[in-house]
């Protein structure tokens, strides 16, 4: 059996989407899930997604992390889904549906591939010594520091996400270098168990920590720099609460095809 499937990429996050409105797979398969997003052996991406009918939402988007497993929020994915339902003509230029963490607001410009997507509020920052841990739909750890191109992400990321602290549960790690008028950000992630060129719910973890590190209030505005391109992250900070978040940037299509599944 062929199944149509199409590859989308926001910021050089990548991922294959599938509408399951149409093609009706059973995706509660995790080997299934991770060769489709094997570079070699299948399409490839840092995630899949699958978007499919949802009363009283335009759509759903259901997310599996590249090793198959079901995840959390996935920012990025989350942009590029509905980029996808924009180009299927599901919506035109605002849309709310559903994800793993709730309803999410998004609006798309014009051209279809510039996509500023409502994050959750939030109200909690950790310290782990003198970095920050925080939920912004998934999981991130946000360490500070400098000389950020010269690291071996891949390394750092992993000691961080298999300390003992994380195995379990698992996290995503973000390493954050402040270049002055941009935050320039690499992040290990969790469920890829590798440094991705980009990743939504990291990069607003960073700039949520990084208001906070600042101790800035106000309307904030934060440009991003990561290995695939610029992100922007808007949002409310009142001392305690984030709230009023977007992650904003590109999403693009790639190709479309079949595979034989
Ligand atoms: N790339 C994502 C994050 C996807 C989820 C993550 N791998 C996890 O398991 O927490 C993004 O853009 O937010």
């Amino acid at each position: 059996m062929k199944m149509k499937f199409y590859k989308y990429q926001g910021a050089g996050n990548d991922f294959v989407i599938v509408d399951n409105r149409k093609e009706g797979i059973n995706h509660h398969n995790p080997a299934f899930i991770a060769k489709i997003c094997d570079r070699r052996f299948g399409v490839g991406g840092d995630g899949m997604m699958f978007l499919q009918d949802k009363p009283g939402y335009d759509f759903e988007m259901v997310y599996y992390n590249s090793d198959g497993q079901p995840s959390s929020m996935c920012g990025n994915g989350g942009r590029c889904i509905v980029a996808f339902a924009h180009d299927l003509g599901v919506i035109q230029g605002e849309t709310n549906f559903l994800a793993v963490d709730g309803e999410h607001y998004a609006k798309i410009s014009d051209s279809g591939t510039w996509v500023s997507l409502q994050m959750i509020d939030v109200d909690v920052i950790k310290n782990d010594g003198e970095d920050y841990v925080l939920n912004t739909g998934s999981p991130h750890y946000v360490h500070l520091t400098s000389g950020l191109n010269q690291q071996n992400m891949f390394e750092e990321g992993r000691k961080i996400r298999y300390n003992d602290v994380y195995r379990e549960e698992g996290i995503n790690v973000n390493f954050v270098e402040d270049k002055g008028n941009y935050l320039f950000v690499r992040t290990y992630e969790r469920g890829v168990e590798d440094e991705t060129y980009a990743c939504g719910t990291g990069v607003t973890a960073v700039a949520l920590a990084m208001a906070k590190h600042r101790q800035t209030i106000g309307t904030i505005s934060t440009p991003i720099k990561v290995l695939g391109g610029d992100l922007n992250i808007r949002f409310d900070y009142d001392g305690k609460r984030f709230y009023n978040i977007y992650l904003e940037g590109p999403a693009k299509k790639v190709f479309e095809g079949n595979i034989n599944v």
